[in-house]
């Protein structure tokens, strides 16, 4: 039997038995809904003309239970369908999340939107609109009573259900595309919304507060007038169903008295045929209210349904023994993403365990493209990356990682603890304790990090606040970031600029960092701008264009003398790679 690899497709089929029984449930209650119906034809055909009293109170107390039981089928449907809300987050939840932190093959907007789709079919589970859906199926019992009543009456039974069932595929067919149109844009505004919130400051300081108002209103302008022109059109057809539903419930009571002149049916059935045939059209209505969300819903289970096609990053993988830290990288081509524009363009190298290479080059030169796609952050277009002979595909991300200290450009902090941060959540998965203490201490000690992370306020147990920076200065930043890469002893260290927003003190410090990493025999890739960190590495990677231009020992990419045309920062890079008269000094570290 094959597998379902789509979690959501696997989770809803683990709720079948739940929408089976719902089904089932629905049957039941559309039953029990024609009880007032038939009380009515009996009252008005039996208990009247022969003044039974004591069969009126029988009818009275079977109606009473028949609503009873109604309620309770009601009551136990509405919680079945919570329970497969339950059910579906439990299954598919923990799924969806590893794919939305996990994955590379998807935007962020996509990621953005899965968890919101996901909320949004689990919401549809428990409202109204489903029980509609559920209800709809059951309108033929109406249409076949009224038949019993008579032909005619049930002909028109038929008649209303095809017209307003024709109303309700026009509304939809016709609101169907401005409404998966407005969703997109107006989850696209909330994300430009959210951006121009964090960048509010720069905003403000460069007198752009005006500018970004209006660049928001107008699309703001341009919704509200997208979901108007929605509202109304679904409103008209709305007003029509309404319309059309009093009419026709109207008409087979006019029919019904027709039919009763002429003798063809009794007084009650007069009543009973209205009742019957407005029951018969509710769910159509009932839909067409709910229409908005069942759109909602339609489009949300499509969006993920897609973005569970994505390959599963939580399938498991054989354990690989931990890595001696041999990378080798072999003709890989890394796109810009839906683009032919080419980042990094076949390159092929090997850097031997215990190596540490400086990865040097001009802005846009490729460098962190290059350390993002080493790290499994990029999945390259061509070629393959391999640690210690195993693709990184073959590889579990999660234990790799473990192996692999990566600091990226921008530090990107968690709103935790330090202690979290550095620690990389490991209290979560594996539960907190001295040990863990120690090794995040450790980590902190060697990255220079421990005394500045004293002074925060609360030392470790500082908590970074949900704003860009997190509270921190970029000093300090990139001093906790450093020490999360260097957390665990990992045999791999990936560092994009680390010395970015260090001061000379901070660098000198990480020079002995590298020495001390080296001496561990960990292999390490430092992306740098500047002379400084050179004295502590093995190999020079010059990049250009994504292109390498040069790849070789230290003291032989440093003797080749720098042209003199390329004139530059002292302690700066050329673009070659080559290295200024000292290197230059920093203020004071923030
Ligand atoms: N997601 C992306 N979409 C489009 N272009 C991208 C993307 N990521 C990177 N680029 C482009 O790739 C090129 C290389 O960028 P990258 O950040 O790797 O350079 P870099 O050498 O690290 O530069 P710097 O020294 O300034 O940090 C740049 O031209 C950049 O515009």
């Amino acid at each position: 039997m094959q597998v379902e690899q789509n979690p959501l497709r696997y989770a809803l089929k683990a709720c079948r038995r739940h929408f089976w029984a719902v089904g089932l449930f629905s049957g039941l209650i559309n039953l029990l809904y024609l009880a007032p119906s038939i009380f009515m034809l009996q009252v008005y055909d039996r208990v009247v003309p022969t003044r039974g009293v004591p069969t009126l109170l029988v009818l009275s107390l079977i109606l009473a239970v028949s609503l009873i039981v109604f309620a309770l089928l009601d009551t136990v449907r509405i919680r079945l369908l919570m329970r497969a809300s339950l059910r579906l987050e439990k299954i598919a939840a923990s799924n969806i999340l590893h794919r939305i932190i996990g994955t590379g093959g998807a935007s962020p907007a996509q990621r953005a939107q899965a968890m919101r789709d996901f909320d949004t079919l689990r919401g549809t589970l428990t409202g109204p609109a489903i029980i509609a859906l559920f209800d709809a199926p059951w309108a033929p019992i109406y249409i076949i009573i009224s038949w019993l009543l008579h032909p005619m009456i049930g002909m028109l039974a038929l008649v209303s259900s095809l017209l307003l069932i024709a109303l309700a595929v026009a509304s939809d067919w016709s609101v169907k595309k401005s409404v998966a149109e407005v969703s997109q844009r107006t989850s696209q505004a909330y994300r430009s919304q959210d951006y121009s919130i964090q960048a509010s400051e720069v905003a403000r300081a460069l007198g752009m507060r005006e500018a970004v108002v209006r660049r928001h209103l107008s699309e703001r302008a341009d919704l509200a007038k997208r979901q108007s022109d929605i509202a109304g059109n679904s409103g008209g057809f709305l007003a029509a169903t309404k319309f059309l539903r009093l009419f026709l419930q109207s008409m087979a009571l006019a029919l019904g008295a027709y039919l009763a002149i002429n003798q063809e049916i009794s007084a009650g059935a007069i009543f009973a045929a209205s009742l019957i045939l407005g029951r018969a059209l509710q769910p159509v209505e009932q839909i067409l209210n709910a229409m908005k969300n069942v759109m909602a819903a339609q489009n949300a289970y499509k969006g993920l349904d897609h973005f569970c096609r994505l390959p599963d990053v939580t399938a498991t993988r054989t354990t690989l023994p931990t890595p001696r830290g041999r990378i080798e990288v072999d003709d890989v081509t890394v796109r810009v993403p839906g683009s032919d524009r080419v980042l990094l363009n076949k390159l092929s190298f090997t850097i031997e365990p215990g190596t540490i290479v400086a990865l040097v080059g001009p802005s846009g030169a490729g460098k962190s493209t290059l350390l993002r796609t080493l790290s499994g952050g990029v999945v390259p277009d061509e070629g393959e990356v391999r640690i210690d002979g195993a693709r990184l595909s073959d590889w579990n991300p999660d234990e790799l990682g473990r192996h692999v200290g990566y600091m990226p450009q921008t530090p990107t902090l968690f709103p935790a603890s330090v202690h979290a941060n550095i620690s990389r959540f490991r209290a979560l998965t594996e539960g907190g304790g001295e040990a863990l203490d120690k090794e995040v201490l450790a980590a902190a000690m060697l990255a220079g990090a421990h005394e500045v992370i004293l002074r925060f306020e609360h030392g470790y147990d500082t908590r970074l606040a949900v704003r860009e920076g997190g509270g921190l200065s970029s000093g300090q930043r990139q001093l906790v970031a450093l020490a999360r890469a260097l957390f665990g002893s990992p045999a791999i260290f990936y560092l994009d600029e680390p010395n970015a927003h260090l001061d000379i003190n901070g660098e000198t410090r990480l020079i002995a960092t590298l020495q001390e990493l080296k001496a561990r025999g960990a292999t390490v890739i430092v992306s740098t701008h500047r002379t400084g960190l050179l004295q502590a590495v093995d190999k020079v990677l010059l990049l250009r264009d994504g292109v390498i231009q040069v790849y070789d020992d230290r003291a032989k990419v440093l003797r080749s003398a720098p042209p003199p045309e390329e004139a530059r920062e002292p302690g700066q890079l050329d673009q070659r790679g080559h290295a200024g008269e000292q290197p230059r000094a920093q203020g004071g570290q923030s």
